[in-house]
């Protein structure tokens, strides 16, 4: 759908964007992160035509942006950061000076801008003038005239920018069902947004492509081990002896203090009590039960609370070569008794990768490389490409 090659863009003397380097396929919905400065802008307006790359070349479904600029912008939507809007027009005037500008035929234009206008919940306002609508509706008016000509590809540069938060909720939405049938890069500072619009994150530092994934799986592509948090109720150094005998654990790190012993526990209700052991049944934990699969656990044990007082363990426990380590802890803390009262996977968020990949003075992108070692995964770290030295004589 959209392939951007090797795209650099030369400001005067100032760098704008290097070797920018993606490809998009039809349906995706791609986030477009990075710091003020980054690059975004430049290079959304790059695809849109609206700027021309000094180097490299973009194409929108096989046509060349510079080749065949006009049939290539037929493909493209674009919101700006500042939706282009004539405040004195009316919401159904401007619609109508917008098909006429696209092109869309006379006898198309009634129904397309009906369709809009229900696609976008601006059904009676038609005659209200754009200077009066709110915030939230004036950029439902950007969004409008993005897609009146059908577009297959969507380019939003901040749609969400100085809404509030109701209003977000609504243009998120609309963003989401335009993703339905169109292609969809847009750009943010908002981090959740990333995570409840995008199946996959660009992001871009420094007029670099610093990271190209899933917004699940970047922290994987930047190093990132498997680790579990862990609340156990249980004798403190029995629980931490047992935890690091288990395979494939690399470390058991306590965390904050344990919690004070509880005071002893009631005896549970005659109904939770534990059936009577078999003749020459072992105690629960104990012997070759320990080491027995979960289905040799009478079920009435795991649900009869311990009667024993005891502290709570907290431990991060860390996995050798990713392993997810989740089940082998339940079973082995239920064989011995020890109830699990919390255990949440660790990872790093979106955050915190996109602080780690932009607060850098420099990017060291060896460096960068290096800790995206996971050659399963569908994430890339690019590299650098060499910088432009020309001069862009369209700037
Ligand atoms: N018309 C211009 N002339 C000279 N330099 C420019 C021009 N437009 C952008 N730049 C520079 O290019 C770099 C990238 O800017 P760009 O606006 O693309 O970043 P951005 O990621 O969109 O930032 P923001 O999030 O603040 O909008 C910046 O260093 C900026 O100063």
């Amino acid at each position: 759908m959209l392939e951007v090659k090797q795209v650099s863009k030369l400001y005067e003397n100032q760098r704008g964007v290097h070797g920018i380097d993606f490809s998009m396929t039809r349906g995706e919905i791609v986030g477009f992160l990075g710091p003020n400065g980054a690059g975004k802008t430049t290079t959304m307006r790059m695809i849109t035509g609206y700027l021309n790359p000094t180097h490299g070349s973009i194409s929108i479904d096989g046509l060349s942006m510079a080749d065949h600029p006009k049939k290539a912008r037929q493909k493209i939507g674009y919101l700006p950061e500042t939706p282009p809007l004539y405040p004195e027009m009316s919401v159904r005037s401007y619609l109508q000076f917008i098909a006429d500008l696209r092109g869309i035929p006379v006898k198309e234009q009634k129904h397309r801008i009906g369709e809009v206008i229900d696609r976008l919940g601006l059904q009676g306002r038609e005659r209200q003038i754009m200077r009066s609508l709110s915030k939230g509706y004036k950029q439902r008016m950007g969004l409008a005239q993005a897609i009146l000509h059908n577009p297959d590809l969507l380019i939003l540069d901040e749609p969400t920018s100085g809404l509030d938060p109701k209003q977000i909720i609504e243009i998120r939405q609309l963003i989401r069902e335009l993703g339905e049938n169109h292609t969809v890069l847009l750009s943010t500072h908002i981090l959740p947004e990333i995570n409840t619009l995008c199946n996959r994150v660009l992001i871009i530092n420094q007029g670099r492509i610093v990271m190209d994934g899933h917004p699940d799986r970047l922290g994987q592509s930047m190093g990132e081990t498997f680790e579990v948090s862990l609340e156990v109720k249980g004798p403190r150094e029995a629980v931490l002896a047992e935890l690091r005998s288990l395979p494939q654990i690399a470390s058991v790190k306590p965390l904050a203090d344990v919690t004070a012993a509880a005071e002893p526990a009631a005896e549970p209700p005659a109904a939770l009590q534990p059936p009577p052991l078999e003749h020459g049944a072992p105690e629960p934990g104990v012997g070759a039960g320990a080491q027995e699969p979960a289905d040799a656990m009478p079920a009435a044990w795991l649900a009869k609370p311990s009667t024993v007082a005891e502290p709570t363990v907290r431990v991060l426990v860390s996995a050798t070569d990713r392993a997810d380590i989740r089940e082998a802890i339940f079973y082995r803390m239920a064989e011995l008794r020890y109830p699990i009262l919390a255990m949440q996977k660790e990872s790093l968020s979106l955050e915190d990768i996109f602080l780690k990949l932009t607060t850098n003075e420099a990017i060291d992108p060896e460096a960068s490389a290096a800790g995206g070692g996971d050659p399963a995964s569908d994430v890339s770290v690019p590299g650098t490409n060499a910088i432009d030295k020309e001069v862009d004589p369209h700037a």
